[in-house]
């Protein structure tokens, strides 16, 4: 069980703009006097936006939305939108913020008719503009910015597999590095899969090390200034990340004053 301290439910406020007014429309109803949290993670390529969103989603009950992950479904559909995407992904680049906002929509609609309410988005916003339009539509509670220094992150991004079959996310790499004072250890442990993945594994394909720097480039370029948007509104937690997964995660709910329940009987067990 989660007991949750710090994340007050707060009333929704639709405030739409014309450019934003399809994107509002498909978000859930306004109506609502009290809702699930409304996250935002950013962070660098291979900084574990997605590892943290999804751990957080699962133990909040809300869903995580990664637009990396609505990209990829749609270039695996090989539909006409795929034949467009196809080259900006695989160079690094940002697709248009009208179809990613599109895609967004289409999903937060799909998740509304199943009665989700809330989310944590991973990988959006992105640019400004993103930004801009989320709020416009709605209220975002808290932006989460994890942070690693590039060495580290470049080899995590060469170091991620997903199984083909069961699409479990895992890491080869062993990152084992000083602090710039020399002293302090980095160390992240690879997260390999189970002897049934391994002969499944597959890499993404902008998972190269000259599009992980252009992307990484680009993210310095583009979606640094959303860093600044948020904390100038006073919504932005950071979050230097320490060490490995449980280290991390750990240190993480401590950050958001979220206390796990079920985390402390394993530990206890254990
Ligand atoms: N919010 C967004 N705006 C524009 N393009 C996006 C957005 N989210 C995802 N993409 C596209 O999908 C690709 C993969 O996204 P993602 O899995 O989030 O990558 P990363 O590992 O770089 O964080 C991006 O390089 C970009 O082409």
């Amino acid at each position: 069980m989660v007991v949750w301290t710090r994340a007050v439910v707060r009333t929704w406020r639709c405030r739409p703009t014309n450019f934003s007014r399809a994107f509002s429309e498909k978000l859930p109803t306004p109506e609502a006097k009290g809702r699930n949290v409304q996250w935002v993670f950013l962070g660098c390529p291979g900084v574990g936006k997605g590892t943290y969103a999804a751990r957080l989603s699962k133990l909040l009950g809300v869903p995580h939305i990664a637009t990396g992950d609505l990209v990829r479904q749609q270039l695996s559909s090989h539909g006409p939108l795929a034949l467009k995407l196809v080259d900006i992904v695989s160079q690094g680049q940002l697709i248009s913020d009208e179809i990613v906002i599109d895609l967004l929509s289409k999903r937060l609609e799909a998740g509304e008719a199943k009665g989700e309410i809330g989310f944590i988005l991973d990988g959006f916003p992105r640019t400004i503009r993103q930004a801009e339009i989320l709020e416009g539509v709605t209220d975002i509670d808290l932006v989460i910015n994890l942070k690693l220094r590039e060495d580290a992150l470049i080899a995590k991004c060469l170091g991620r597999r997903t199984c083909s079959e069961c699409g479990g996310n895992y890491n080869v790499a062993c990152i084992d590095m000083k602090g710039d004072d020399g002293e302090t250890r980095m160390y992240m442990p690879p997260l390999l899969p189970p002897p049934h993945c391994e002969t499944k594994l597959i890499t993404r394909s902008d998972d190269t090390e000259n599009v992980v720097k252009e992307r990484l480039r680009i993210y310095h370029e583009t979606s640094k200034p959303v860093e600044d948007f948020y904390r100038k509104r006073g919504k932005l937690l950071e979050f230097d990340l320490p060490g490995g997964i449980p280290e991390s995660w750990q240190k993480l709910l401590q950050a958001l004053n979220i206390y796990d329940d079920d985390e402390d009987k394993k530990s206890a067990a254990a």
